[in-house]
């Protein structure tokens, strides 16, 4: 029928990721993968997730962690600590996006987190 095309999301739909140009065709289905525990910003071009310690230094062990690998990766987060908590949110300025250093990224964060041990 006419209106057929009107079923077909456009690439603007309001759940979709917005990836940085120039990105491995995998990317997607990796950046889905986060999902169930990170969130994607109003933007649609980064993800956000709150870690919960059990206390401060773990909180500051997990930072640390992840900051010697920013300054390997030269990728950088937005985030904030307050005692036990740690909010991340990682994306990419340029170009602008997700892109597959922000992914590689937050799984590290996953993996470091889990090595910690998160408040259950
Ligand atoms: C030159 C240097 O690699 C760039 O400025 C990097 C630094 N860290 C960065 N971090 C993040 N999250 N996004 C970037 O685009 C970015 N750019």
């Amino acid at each position: 029928m006419a209106t057929s095309t009107a079923h077909v999301a456009p690439s603007h739909a309001r759940d979709e990721i917005i990836f940085s140009a120039g990105q491995p065709s995998h990317l997607p289905e990796r950046a889905l993968n986060l999902l169930s525990n990170w969130h994607l910003s109003a933007s649609r071009k980064a993800i956000t997730r709150h870690y919960t310690f059990t206390s401060f230094s773990k909180a500051w062990k997990f930072m640390s962690a992840v900051a010697d690998e920013c300054k390997l990766r030269q990728h950088h987060p937005s985030w904030s600590n307050l005692y036990n908590k740690v909010t991340i949110e990682w994306t990419t300025h340029k170009p602008e996006g997700l892109s597959i250093k922000d992914v590689e990224m937050a799984e590290f964060c996953d993996r470091c987190a889990d090595e910690i041990g998160l408040k259950v």
